[in-house]
């Protein structure tokens, strides 16, 4: 039977008198790719914050049936990574030290890296491709190469559960087919669970096995991505006409927006 990973009961988000999450239920099982979409605003970044608890919702979180506000940081760390949406963000570290950071949520206090600890850490730089890159400046890499990156360190961390906002958002078409690829192997075998953010509906739709939109921070659509692809959900949750095609060769619909 497949194990319920994520168990989102009402949660609500209030920030500044406005409401940004309204009466979200949602269960996400084991090795789920779940894509989420929904409008600029509609609060998609914000439940994934609540998950890894940067903001703190009314409602019920378990992870793996356990409430999360009984996880310490660390367990949390351990068992689901956030990984964000590239920013531009200096960020002063090689990819060598940045990747074994993942590593800190298994370390007691005053302890240090041990081989093991370099070993998976090499192990995920191997299965991301990010070896090639291990002494440079993350500021030197290139978009594509830093997300790989942020990927190997999720990895690095133990996380099971990848939570993912638009990681595909500013890369070429190649690394755009390069990410997904990873993202499919790591869910085939390795058995990940993946969360992901997005607002390329095309991969949503040829990627997930569960897509849920949301719309003002309520959830307006939840269901197969051939459920997702018709015009009465996108219409109610974009307001925009789409036209739609199949994929010549998987036969996975293709929504284009009507202009
Ligand atoms: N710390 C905050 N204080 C006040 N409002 C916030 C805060 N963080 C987010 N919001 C608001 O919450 C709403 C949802 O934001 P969120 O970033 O979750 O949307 P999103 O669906 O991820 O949007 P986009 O697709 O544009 O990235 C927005 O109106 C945003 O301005």
């Amino acid at each position: 039977m497949t194990r319920a990973v994520i168990e989102i009961e009402n949660l609500s988000l209030f920030l500044e008198g406005q409401t940004i999450l309204h009466d979200i239920s949602l269960t996400v099982t084991q090795g789920e790719r779940l894509a989420i979409v929904g409008p600029n605003g509609a609060g998609k970044t914000t439940l994934l914050k609540c998950l890894v608890r940067l903001l703190h919702g009314r409602g019920t979180i378990k992870l793996l049936a356990r409430r999360l506000e009984d996880y310490s940081q660390k367990e949390v760390a351990r068992t689901m990574a956030y990984v964000p949406q590239l920013d531009g963000q200096s960020l002063p570290f090689t990819v060598k030290e940045f990747v074994l950071m993942g590593r800190y949520p298994h370390l007691s206090p005053f302890s240090f890296l041990g081989p093991e600890d370099y070993r998976i850490a090499n192990q995920a730089l191997m299965l991301t491709e990010t070896h090639p890159f291990i002494d440079r400046p993350l500021d030197t890499l290139s978009a594509g190469e830093r997300q790989k990156v942020f990927i190997a360190a999720s990895l690095v961390q133990g996380a099971r559960i990848l939570l993912l906002d638009e990681p595909t958002a500013f890369l070429d078409p190649r690394y755009q087919v390069e990410i997904q690829r990873l993202l499919e192997r790591l869910n085939r075998e390795h058995g990940i669970t993946l969360l992901t953010v997005t607002h390329d509906l095309n991969a949503a739709i040829a990627y997930s096995t569960q897509i849920i939109a949301l719309k003002q921070g309520t959830l307006a659509f939840i269901g197969t991505p051939e459920a997702f692809a018709d015009n009465r959900v996108l219409e109610a949750i974009y307001r925009q006409r789409f036209l739609f095609t199949h994929h010549p060769r998987t036969g996975h619909p293709i929504a284009m927006a009507e202009s």
